[in-house]
């Protein structure tokens, strides 16, 4: 069952950002958003998270209608491009706060919370910093600190924006890797934010391409580069491939 999103839409104004978007993921699918800049794919993503509301049409997680509910309620993990760690807390106690936050009744006991602190950084091949802050680690490091702290809290459902785009080529395509890891061993279900084809394609199940907010083509990778549904798609992937052959990109 998973994620359903059943014709959502979102305008600024006059301005339409989200043209009656459908979409669904399906439990452990891994999904990409993929498109050109003010195509609409971080409005669709703060909408699922709850961090901004659909003007119409409707969000069903597990079957659960989800569309008015509260960001914190819906138990989504987040990651994005600058994610604030806490600067004064060990990557083991960034990585406990959501569940050492939670209300006694369903909190996990001291040593649970550890237990779970410490498979969780050795799966995000961190377990050696456990001990250190946020102030003495690369921009790798953080992020997988990010990604195994959105993890903690058992998440239904993990998003991510443009997570690794302020890192360098080759520390964001180890990130890449570790990312669909712990993802696939998780069995959780995953929605990336991406302008990066390359990236797309290397994490995702299932890509949508995204054009002034419409979904232009939801498939896999092969399914988009062996029948392009529109010119939009074929022009966006044939640019990127020039792109990166040039040289000039990822
Ligand atoms: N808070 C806002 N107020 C007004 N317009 C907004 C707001 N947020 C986004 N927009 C507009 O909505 C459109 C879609 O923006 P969005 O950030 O969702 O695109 P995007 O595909 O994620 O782009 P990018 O890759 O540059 O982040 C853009 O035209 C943007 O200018």
């Amino acid at each position: 069952m998973g994620l359903e999103i059943e014709n959502v839409s979102k305008s600024y104004g006059s301005n339409l950002v989200l043209d009656a978007v459908n979409l669904d993921v399906a439990p452990g699918e891994f999904v990409a958003l993929l498109g050109p800049s003010g195509s609409g794919k971080t409005t669709l993503l703060r909408i699922i998270a709850g961090l901004q509301f659909a003007d119409s049409g409707r969000l069903l997680m597990e079957g659960e209608d989800i569309t008015g509910l509260e960001a914190r309620l819906r138990r989504f993990g987040m990651v994005f491009q600058s994610y604030a760690l806490f600067e004064h807390m060990s990557v083991a106690d960034n990585t406990a706060f959501g569940l050492k936050m939670r209300p006694r009744g369903r909190r996990p006991s001291r040593s649970e919370i550890g237990e779970r602190v410490k498979t969780l950084l050795d799966m995000a091949e961190i377990g050696h910093l456990a001990d250190r802050y946020p102030s003495q680690l690369s921009g790798g490091q953080r992020q997988r600190v990010a990604l195994a702290r959105a993890l903690a809290i058992e998440p239904r459902l993990l998003l991510l924006d443009e997570p690794f785009s302020a890192l360098d080529t080759k520390i964001r395509k180890g990130l890449r890797t570790a990312l669909r890891d712990l993802q696939k061993r998780v069995g959780i279900s995953a929605i990336l934010v991406t302008h990066d084809q390359e990236e797309a394609f290397e994490i995702a199940d299932r890509i949508a391409v995204m054009s002034e907010g419409r979904i232009e083509q939801f498939g896999t990778a092969e399914e988009l580069v062996r029948s392009p549904a529109s010119p939009f798609v074929s022009e966006f992937l044939e640019g990127m491939a020039n792109y990166e052959n040039q040289g000039a990109g990822i």
